[in-house]
C-alpha cells in the first residue's frame, strides 16, 4: 500500500493572481464548497501575494481578503482554510486576525535563500494552535543542499511541512525530485516536505509525481489550473493521476472535474495557458506572478511582454521587485526608439 498524499488547493490564492484579484465572495463560497464536497482538507484564501498583498504594487484586491477568509470558514464544512503569508508584506498582526476570522493553516512563503524572515511569523503561528507550512520560492535558484539549509531553518522555528516552491515553474523532473530528496533527507520526521508546481513548460503534475516519489507528502494544485503564468498543476489531474497510481488521495477526482469544468470556468477570466510570455517564464527563471505585470507593462510601453520576461529572467529579479518591470519596459522602449 502507498503512502497517503494530502492534495493541498490553492485556486483560491495562486488563482487569484490570474483573476487580477478580484474574486468575489460568491466565486470562494462556490469553490470552498466544491472543494469541500470533494474532500479537500486544506484549502487556501488570500491575496495572491499573501495577507497583506493588497497593494499599489502588487495590485489591490476587488473584496477584502479577509471577507473572503471569512466566508470561506463559513463555507468548508470539513476542510481547514490556509492563509499565505510574505514576511514583509504581511505581518504577525494580520496572521492574528485570519486566526481570529478561524483560518487553521499559515502558509509562510520567502525567497529560496531567506528563510530566516520567517521565524517569528513561525513561532506566532504556532502560538496561534495554527498548522504551519513553509514555501521556499523560486526554488531553482538554490542548489538541493543550499535548499535543504533553509528548510532546516524553517523546521527549527516550527514549521511543519516545508514545500519546495517551483515559482517559476522553471523545474524540469529530476531538478525537482533532487530538491524534495534534499529537503526529505535533511528534515527526516522533523517535518514533511511539500512540493508546489506551475505549468509555464509543462511539468507541474510530472514533477509532483516525482516529488511524491522523492518523499514529498503534501502537493498544491488549483482547479482548472487556475494560478499565476501557466497556472498550477491541476488539482483535478493530480487526483486522477494518483488515483491511477494506486496513491490515496482522499479526495473524488470526479467532484473536482466537475468542480474543473462547472464551477471555475464559469467565472474564470482568463484560462491559464502555456503561451510565449509564460513559456519564457519557465525557461528564464520567472517568478509566475510577473506575467499580468509584464503584459500590462507591455502594452503602456509598446514593447513585447516576452521580451520584457526574458530581461527579468537575465537580471534575476524575484518576488517583491514587481516595479523593475516598468524599468525594464521602459529601457526596452528606449532601445528601440534609439533604433
Ligand atoms: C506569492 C507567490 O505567488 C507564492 C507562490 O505561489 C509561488 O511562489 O509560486
Ligand atoms: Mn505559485
Amino acid at each position: 500500500m502507498s503512502a497517503p498524499v494530502r492534495l493541498v488547493d490553492t485556486t483560491l490564492r495562486d488563482g487569484s493572481h490570474a483573476m487580477a484579484h478580484r474574486f468575489t465572495e460568491r466565486q470562494v463560497r462556490d469553490t470552498v464548497r466544491a472543494l469541500d464536497d470533494a474532500g479537500v482538507s486544506l484549502i487556501e484564501v488570500t491575496h495572491g501575494d499573501g495577507l497583506g498583498g493588497s497593494t499599489f504594487t502588487y495590485g489591490f484586491s476587488g473584496t477584502d481578503e479577509r471577507e473572503l477568509i471569512a466566508a470561506a470558514v463559513d463555507e468548508a464544512k470539513h476542510a481547514k482554510i490556509a492563509v499565505l503569508l510574505l514576511p514583509g508584506l504581511g505581518t504577525v498582526t494580520d496572521l492574528r486576525a485570519a486566526a481570529d476570522l478561524g483560518a487553521g493553516a499559515a502558509r509562510i512563503a520567502t525567497h529560496c535563500t531567506e528563510a530566516d524572515v520567517s521565524i517569528q511569523h513561525f513561532g506566532a503561528a504556532r502560538d496561534l494552535g495554527l498548522e504551519t507550512v513553509g514555501f521556499l520560492m523560486l526554488a531553482h535558484m538554490s542548489a538541493p543542499d543550499d535548499l535543504a539549509k533553509q528548510a532546516r531553518i524553517m523546521a527549527d522555528a516550527g514549521c511543519q511541512c516545508v514545500y519546495v516552491v517551483d515559482s517559476a515553474g522553471a523545474l524540469i523532473l529530476d531538478e525537482a525530485a533532487d530538491r524534495v530528496a534534499a529537503l526529505v533527507a535533511e528534515l527526516g520526521d522533523d517535518a514533511q516536505v511539500g512540493y508546489h508546481g506551475h505549468q509555464n513548460l509543462s511539468f507541474g503534475v510530472a514533477n509532483s509525481v516525482l516529488a511524491y516519489r522523492a518523499g514529498a507528502r503534501q502537493i498544491d494544485g488549483s482547479l482548472a489550473a487556475l494560478g499565476a503564468g501557466a497556472g498550477n498543476s491541476p488539482t483535478e489531474v493530480l487526483a486522477a493521476t494518483f488515483e491511477r497510481l494506486g496513491v490515496p488521495t482522499g479526495v473524488d477526482k470526479d467532484v473536482l472535474m466537475a468542480a474543473a469544468e462547472n464551477v471555475v470556468k464559469k467565472y474564470l477570466t482568463r484560462l491559464p495557458v502555456m503561451d510565449r510570455s509564460s513559456i519564457v517564464q519557465g525557461f528564464a527563471g520567472v517568478y509566475s506572478s510577473f506575467l499580468l505585470h509584464a503584459e500590462r507593462a507591455a502594452q503602456r510601453y509598446d514593447v513585447p511582454a516576452h521580451e520584457i520576461l526574458y530581461r527579468v529572467g537575465a537580471e534575476g529579479y524575484v518576488g517583491g521587485q514587481e516595479d523593475m518591470i516598468i524599468d525594464i519596459a521602459l529601457r526596452l522602449q528606449k532601445e528601440k526608439l534609439a533604433q
